[in-house]
């Protein structure tokens, strides 16, 4: 099978190197689609590759019918519609580490620059203008440099910046005093970083809380004279209010990467003198290009090729090592998810998940997730996935409960599935067994062994002789071979259950034959 990759946005060549190494995918490098020409062509790729450019909407990813992962080859994933991908089971992934250090070095020349008015004294004397007047600057040393965000740009700002000798105050909720002490640098509030720094620098995400983070009533705050720098996103610093102090002389500068219109159309802000400018560069170095390029590459591949992401952004994300676990019950979780959904016939109202044994000591979300999209799968097809099947179960108001309980029952793990409906409950448990596999071993109140996979028959049906010998003598008159039976009961004469592993599908009209016949209560066919 080959997979069609799209890149709309310039990516490093070395960086996609993975991606044109690989035998299975083919790759199309369009970085001027119009959005109109995107939503045209989208249903025919399996995978979209992005930067900050290409606006990934919700219409992109109704019309991607294809798409299984958007890649972004950065940090910043606000030009992606998160919770449409969700719902779409399209896994969005970034690169959330390669262009740290280029973007904490730009925030530092951006610094610089700022202070000392570097780009326009550059400005002036490339127009043959010899003046040493105007372009006076500050030192840094000693100012108070505030950080709003400290997360890993801004971290890496704050190591930089105390090398310039700025005393460092920085601001971040996941922020301790003792953090801060330990990276040398002082804990502040929003306020305190408002009040009291000569620079500010922003290194937050922009979310609906960040959103004009720094407005006019941020910077009736500030100091008169303060500067100002984001190189982190646009939107993070209200452009107009920063026109205004600018234009009032509260704020002595300001030094832009970033802007709520990219690219720029109303160029107001930018023609203030105290206004230094780039085109949103933080990320653009040949190195920060090449890491992010790689990183996504090859998460890109493994989600195509059905394996595990190591920087999804809309799932929650599990150490390697943790994964490499929990992995091999990945295919238990899904069968017994299927399992369930095939024999209740009622609307489910709430599924628990209990995890004993083994499974206790991980962490097992994902397979959580993974039971669920079994069960869902059966009513809305395939394209429920780890990605959107929480969101579906939400939507349709499954409650999804998740526990870790100690009773094993003697296996050294244990996976059960309990569904509740209007009028009952129903159970099954499995295992996976060293070496030979994963097992059914419960169904209800009945211990059986079987392999979940293949055609399976449930028969509900009272312990009476000749019942089991009446099912098998249906089945060969239709020409459906018996591979394995099962059968449990609660007592003797009792109701009971047959399992049975069949060749084939069976026809409808087999399945009616079987329901009739004497001492069968109910019975089910389930493909796992
Ligand atoms: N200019 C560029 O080219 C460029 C390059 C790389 C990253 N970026 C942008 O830089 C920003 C930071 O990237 P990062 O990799 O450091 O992200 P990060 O997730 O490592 O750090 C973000 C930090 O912001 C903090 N934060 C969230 N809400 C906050 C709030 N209301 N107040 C204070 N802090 C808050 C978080 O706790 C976190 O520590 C992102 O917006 C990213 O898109 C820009
Ligand atoms: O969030 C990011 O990674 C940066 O803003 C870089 O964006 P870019 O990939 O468009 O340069």
């Amino acid at each position: 099978m080959t997979f069609n990759i799209l890149i709309s946005d310039p990516l490093s060549e070395e960086g996609i190197k993975p991606l044109r190494d690989a035998e299975n995918v083919s790759i199309t490098v369009e970085t001027k689609l119009t959005p109109e020409e995107l939503l045209d062509c989208i249903d025919q790729y399996d995978a979209l590759l992005v930067r900050s450019q290409t606006q990934v909407t919700k219409e992109v990813l109704e019309k991607g019918t294809r798409l299984k992962v958007v890649g972004r080859a950065g940090v910043g994933v606000d030009n992606i519609d998160l919770d449409a991908a969700t719902e779409h089971g399209v896994i969005v992934v970034n690169a959330p580490d390669g262009n740290t250090n280029s973007a904490a070095e730009h925030t530092i020349a951006m610094l610089m620059s700022l202070a000392r008015n570097i780009p326009q004294a550059h400005y002036a004397i490339k127009q043959h203008r010899w003046d040493r007047k105007s372009y006076v600057g500050v030192e840094l040393k000693g100012k108070t440099f505030g950080i709003i965000g400290l997360g890993r740009i801004g971290a890496e700002v704050a190591y930089r910046a105390k090398g310039q000798r700025l005393n460092v105050i920085a601001f971040d909720p996941y922020l301790t005093e003792e953090k801060a002490e330990k990276m040398g640098i002082q804990y502040a509030t929003l306020d305190e970083v408002l009040e009291k720094a000569d620079f500010i620098t922003v290194h937050t995400p922009l979310l609906k809380q960040t959103k004009h983070l720094i407005n006019k009533e941020a910077f009736a705050k500030m100091k008169t004279g303060v500067q100002i720098i984001n190189c982190a996103r646009g939107g993070i610093i209200d452009e107009e209010a920063l026109y205004d102090a600018i234009v009032q002389k509260k704020v002595a500068g300001a030094a832009l990467d970033v802007f709520e219109e990219e690219p720029i159309k109303n160029f107001k802000l930018i023609e203030l003198p105290e206004v230094i400018a780039t085109p949103h560069l933080g990320a653009s170095t040949v190195e920060a290009q090449e890491n992010v390029a790689i990183d996504v590459s090859h998460d890109v591949i493994n989600i195509l090729n059905g394996g595990v992401a190591k920087n999804p952004v809309n799932l929650p994300s599990l150490p390697a090592e943790v994964m490499k676990r929990i992995e091999p019950y990945f295919n238990l979780s899904e069968k017994l998810g299927t399992f369930i959904a095939h024999t209740t016939k009622e609307v489910i109202e709430e599924v628990s998940i209990f995890y004993s044994g083994d499974l206790t000591k991980l962490d097992v979300s994902p397979l959580t997730r993974n039971t669920v999209k079994g069960l869902l799968k059966r009513y809305l097809g395939d394209h429920v996935n780890d990605v959107n099947a929480t969101y579906f179960a939400n939507k349709k108001g499954i409650t999804i409960n998740e526990q870790k309980t100690t009773s094993s029952k003697g296996f050294t793990n244990l996976l059960t599935v309990e569904v509740k409906t209007k009028s009952g409950s129903s159970r099954v448990s499995g295992t996976l067994l060293n070496g030979l596999g994963t097992r059914i071993v419960k169904v209800d109140a009945y211990s059986v062994d079987v392999v979940p996979t293949g055609h399976l028959v449930l028969v509900r049906h009272k312990d009476q002789p000749g019942a089991i010998g009446r099912v098998g003598t249906l089945l060969a008159q239709f020409d459906v071979n018996i591979a394995t039976m099962q059968v449990g009961r609660s007592d003797i004469g009792g109701d009971a259950i047959m399992m049975l592993t069949v060749d084939r599908q069976i026809e409808e009209k087999v399945l009616k034959q079987l329901k009739e016949v004497h001492d069968i209560h109910d019975l089910m066919t389930i493909d796992l």
